[in-house]
């Protein structure tokens, strides 16, 4: 049996997966937690994976402290930088458990997501012109999504692969309408009542263009990934840090 704990369980994902943990054979559902409650109650005698999904703002903080108390961590919260990764990277080395503690972090859990994401990173080569339009419900408290931005560093490293210049872009005055420029890469946030999470990549040549859209219409669409997730942490996932449901996937 899995016993899992969730951090943030009160939240729209955190209560998601705290069904989807009561659903799954072979797990059980060990401490539910969000702001205000104890991380400390979380340790190895009581649990084998956490599930961590709160805010951008708060989410490196405990998955240190998770990390100092030696339980395995998945983490779906956004907001992770090169430089907060490799803070991570250093707390599992100066932690209990340095050659086996396990943390997994997912910009996304959905299927369709993490294949648009792979599909995108296979095609950027392939195209003069890459955009990303993200759509999302317009309680999201970040902008541009976790997912854009793995999506555009993804195209950005294909494109450097491939030996690639920036994109083509005269534009001499910009208010904003441009976007974030995200690795090199133009990505706009959409906030609209009735959105669940969305994300589109453009690509073009000269005549021609390739749309690659995903679309979770809602938080269910998350939950197989997340308890793939968890029975591989728990599992046969490497020792450290992983970034990327990818990484599980046979792709
Ligand atoms: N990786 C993925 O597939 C997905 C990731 N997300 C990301 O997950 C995160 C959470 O999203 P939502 O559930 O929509 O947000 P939410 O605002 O509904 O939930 C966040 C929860 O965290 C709790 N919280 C805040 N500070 C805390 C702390 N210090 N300790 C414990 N709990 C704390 C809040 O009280 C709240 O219940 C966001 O970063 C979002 O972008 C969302 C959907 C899918
Ligand atoms: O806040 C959300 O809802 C989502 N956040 C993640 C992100 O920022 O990419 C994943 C998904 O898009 C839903």
């Amino acid at each position: 049996m899995i016993r899992v704990s969730v951090v943030g369980a009160k939240g729209r994902m955190g209560s998601h997966v705290v069904e989807a943990v009561n659903g799954a054979d072979g797990m059980q559902l060990a401490l539910a937690l969000d702001a205000g409650d104890d991380l400390a109650a979380i340790t190895p005698d009581n649990t084998d994976v956490v599930v961590e999904f709160t805010v951008p703002s708060v989410s490196l903080k405990n998955v240190l402290a998770l990390v100092a108390q030696g339980v395995d961590v998945v983490v779906g919260t956004t907001g992770w930088t090169e430089e907060k990764l490799a803070e991570v990277r250093e707390a599992i080395a100066a932690g209990p458990r340095p050659d086996t503690q396990k943390v997994f972090i997912a910009p996304n859990f959905a299927i369709s997501a993490v294949l648009a994401d792979h599909f995108a990173a296979q095609a950027a080569k392939y195209f003069e012109s890459a955009e990303i339009i993200e759509l999302h419900h317009p309680n999201k408290v970040d902008a541009p999504s976790g997912t854009a931005i793995h999506t555009a560093a993804g195209i950005a490293a294909a494109r450097r692969a491939a030996g690639l210049g920036p994109v083509p872009d005269t534009t001499e005055t910009d208010g904003g309408s441009r976007g974030q420029v995200v690795d090199g890469i133009h990505v706009h946030a959409v906030r609209l009542r009735g959105l669940n999470a969305h994300e589109e990549v453009l690509f073009g040549n000269a005549g021609e263009q390739l749309v690659i859209r995903a679309d979770s219409f809602d938080r269910g669409s998350f939950m197989p990934g997340v308890i793939l997730a968890v029975r591989k942490v728990a599992g046969d996932a490497p020792a450290g840090l992983t970034v990327g449901l990818d990484n599980f996937l046979d792709l």
